[in-house]
């Protein structure tokens, strides 16, 4: 039995807009396995967003319990938070959200620096050279294109080397080959440096490349169909 990277208990969000209560989740009750690349997927609005925010420590539950490598979330105070933001949760989203006024390889250092943490410049380059982009570091991001931009945004999570990393429709604004390639690199390093992947998709076929599926459904997980194990 593998240990238990990330556990939610009886996990509830609600928003209130105006008298209207919306369910984002449930009560759901979630564990990944370290080292296990687990892909969410579910409808528009279903809640797979709002579930990896309260893992990645980036919004509060309403209720229930998220617990990560074994602390539970709830007992952080903000600083903590921060600092288990950093350090142990690399998050990957549709939109790149690189520094415009930054070259490729300030963009990927730049959490390791806020964090002041000591930049493995060997390990960053050989990130670079796995991803083909190592003769782009110089350049700024507005010349590289969707793939490559999203291949730095990889790189810039895996640069402080997370115990987790947290994708969001990592590959929603690239091409279906450029994306397959994409997920394919990022199970390769997840592998390679022993992280746990939790990836959401719209996309069938980067589900598949999960080692587990599971489905949302209005805000709770799914129980028909879902949670199969699709490899060892
Ligand atoms: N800040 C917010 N305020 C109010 N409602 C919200 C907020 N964030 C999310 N919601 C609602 O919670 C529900 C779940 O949203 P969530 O973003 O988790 O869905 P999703 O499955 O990730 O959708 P998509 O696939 O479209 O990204 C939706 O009905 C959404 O409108």
């Amino acid at each position: 039995m593998k240990n238990v990277i990330v556990k939610t208990q009886a996990l509830k969000k609600y928003y209130q807009t105006g008298n209207q209560t919306v369910r984002a989740l449930d009560g759901v009750d979630f564990e990944v396995a370290e080292r296990e690349f687990v892909s969410i997927v579910g409808k528009s609005g279903s809640g797979k967003s709002t579930l990896l925010h309260m893992i990645g420590g980036l919004d509060t539950p309403s209720s229930g319990t998220v617990i990560v490598d074994g602390l539970n979330l709830e007992t952080l105070n903000s600083e903590q938070l921060a600092l288990f933001r950093r350090r142990k949760v690399g998050f990957i989203f549709q939109q790149y959200n690189l520094i415009p006024d930054l070259n490729v390889y300030d963009n990927i250092i730049f959490p390791l620096e806020l964090d002041g943490t000591q930049i493995d410049k060997d390990f960053i380059q050989e990130l670079l050279e796995t991803l083909n982009i190592s003769d782009k570091q110089e350049m700024l991001p507005a010349m590289l294109s969707g793939g490559e931009q999203q291949r730095v945004a990889i790189i810039r999570a895996l640069a402080t080397k997370p115990a987790i990393i947290l994708a969001d429709e990592p590959t929603g604004n690239l091409d279906t080959s450029t994306s397959h390639d994409v997920i394919g690199l990022l199970k390769m390093l997840s592998r390679q440096y022993q992280q746990t992947l939790i990836v959401i998709t719209h996309d069938n076929d980067i589900a598949q490349m999960a080692d587990r599926i599971v489905q949302i459904e209005d805000g709770k997980i799914s129980t028909k169909g879902s949670d199969f194990h699709v490899s060892e």
